[in-house]
């Protein structure tokens, strides 16, 4: 469906790009003051695509022109986050949503989330179809981008994407 949307040929986001595959469950306790932590800090997802569930538990935020917005409960509904790699192959097209998880005074919060990335060999770049005159990042493997991301256990996407953007 994404690839159609895009104008990419068939299966452009199969093989190396999505190859690992990890699960996590997140369980976020209930905190009686919440405005005294967040269940999950600010961050933008690193991988490729996040696929997650839901429970009946409000938590999950999204930042929209510097407000938060509360992501709506949808029973057996599936969020999809596409993340800075999605961005990155799709020439900016995409937009990785900035989100955090905020705790809640009484309930507990279990939520699924399957994140397929990129295998560590894979080379991502701009998809060539995307790119009208220069592309907007050079070409780098995940764990560069991780090493970037990650460095002084900061998870700084702008930090990271700006490392990697080719300048005007
Ligand atoms: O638990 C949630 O609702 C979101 C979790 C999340 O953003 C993540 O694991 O990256
Ligand atoms: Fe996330």
């Amino acid at each position: 469906m994404i690839c159609k949307g895009l104008g990419l040929e068939k299966g452009y986001f199969e093989g190396e790009v999505s190859k690992t595959n990890v699960i996590s469950v997140n369980h976020h306790i209930p905190c009686p003051n919440p405005s005294l932590t967040l269940g999950m800090p600010v961050h933008s997802d690193p991988n490729l695509i996040t696929l997650l569930q839901q429970c009946d538990v409000p938590g999950l935020q999204i930042l929209k022109d510097g407000k938060w917005i509360g992501v709506q409960l949808i029973p057996h509904a599936i969020v999809v986050i596409p993340g800075l790699q999605l961005k990155v192959i799709t020439n900016d097209r995409f937009i990785t949503p900035v989100h955090r998880v905020v705790t809640h005074a009484k309930e507990v919060r279990t939520t699924i989330g399957v994140f397929l990335g990129p295998s560590p060999k894979s080379l991502i770049k701009p998809a060539t179809p995307l790119v009208r005159t220069e592309p907007e990042f050079r070409a780098f493997t995940y764990p560069e981008f991780l090493k970037t991301f990650t460095a002084g256990a900061k998870c700084d996407a702008q930090f990271a994407l700006n490392h990697f953007r080719n300048k005007a």
